[in-house]
């Protein structure tokens, strides 16, 4: 009988934890990254959260340590399109906690507008928070990630990045980048024991949904199954999964994760 590997040899809830781990989330400082960085730490992970505004993530940090999660959290301001502060995050983190193991890609944004509206400038906001921020932070982090046997990387895709969404051919391109990327560098990347998923959300309650289309937390019926909007919390659980040992034979994925599709998409049978 072939030897149990040393993950497989571990318990079902050991193979679940990132106890010891050390995270960077990027966009932590509302939403899904801010859940993410919750979750990771309450899993035993010491996570950096960053965003443009320290003190916009800040109070995050805050708030992390002053629960009984118990994983640590260091703020750092960065914005990810500009590459000298992302190589400056990745080194803070080293210095911090000694190594990296997870980077979760999260920063994005979007506005929604007709494709003849979207200015130049407008298209390549949005790529370049959304498309080439993932490219810097993962790049920049590569070697980190390496060092120690090994990473994992989680990027945020979109729902509109996978079927195309009107109004929204800007983001989706971006983000169906988002997810190319995650497949071809996990092969790439593969002997470097760097592990690269994607999680593609629907619509997630969040603060910057809720200023964009008016939607939040407060108003949906958790309970509803058909085509309900997500929380934050949901798509957090995956990147736990994802992040975790317990998800060592998914490599290069892009997984979907919006609810049950609508009844007008459901084909004839
Ligand atoms: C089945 C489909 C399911 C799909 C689900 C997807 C749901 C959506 C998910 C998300 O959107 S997730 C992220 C949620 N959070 C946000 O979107 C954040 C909110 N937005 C912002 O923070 C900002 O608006 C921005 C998009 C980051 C832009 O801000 P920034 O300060 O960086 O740039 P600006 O100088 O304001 O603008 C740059 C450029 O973009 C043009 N622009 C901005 N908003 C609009 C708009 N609403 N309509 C058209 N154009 C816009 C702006 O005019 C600038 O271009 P120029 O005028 O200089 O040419
Ligand atoms: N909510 C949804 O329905 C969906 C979301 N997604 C994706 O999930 C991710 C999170 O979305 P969501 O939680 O809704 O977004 P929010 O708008 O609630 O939060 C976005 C986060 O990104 C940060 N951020 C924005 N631009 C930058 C930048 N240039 N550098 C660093 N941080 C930045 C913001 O912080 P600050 O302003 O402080 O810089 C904030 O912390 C995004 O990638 C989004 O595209 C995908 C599909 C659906």
């Amino acid at each position: 009988m072939p030897e149990m590997s040393d993950a497989m040899s571990k318990s079902h809830t050991e193979r679940f934890r990132l106890e010891g781990q050390r995270a960077i989330i990027t966009g932590a400082s509302s939403g899904i990254g801010r859940a993410i960085a919750e979750e990771f730490a309450a899993d035993g992970a010491d996570v950096v959260v960053c965003s443009r505004e320290q003190d916009n993530v800040g109070p995050v940090a805050d708030e992390i340590n002053d629960s009984d999660r118990p994983g640590e959290a260091v703020a750092i301001e960065c914005d990810v399109t500009d590459r000298e502060a992302v190589e400056a995050l990745v080194e803070a983190t080293v210095d911090e906690f000694g190594g990296l193991d997870v980077l979760v890609n999260n920063a994005g944004a979007s506005f929604m507008s007709g494709f003849d509206d979207i200015s130049e400038n407008g298209w390549k906001t949005i790529v370049d928070i959304n498309l080439h921020g993932t490219y810097h932070c993962t790049q920049a982090a590569g070697d980190a990630l390496a060092a120690d046997g090994g990473g994992t990387v989680i990027n945020l895709s979109s729902v509109a990045g996978e079927q195309g969404a009107p109004y929204m051919s800007h983001y989706g391109a971006a983000k169906a980048g988002v997810s190319n990327l995650t497949s071809t560098l996990s092969a790439e990347w593969a002997d470097r024991d760097i592990r690269i998923n994607c999680i593609a959300p629907g619509f997630v309650a969040t603060p910057g949904v809720e200023s964009q289309m008016g939607v939040s937390a407060d108003n949906i019926d958790r309970e509803a199954v058909e085509r309900r909007i997500g929380l934050s919390e949901e798509i957090a659980d995956i990147a736990l999964f994802l992040a975790s040992p317990a998800s060592s034979y998914i490599v290069g994925q892009t997984i979907t994760a919006a609810g049950v599709p609508r009844l007008e998409e459901t084909p004839d049978i």
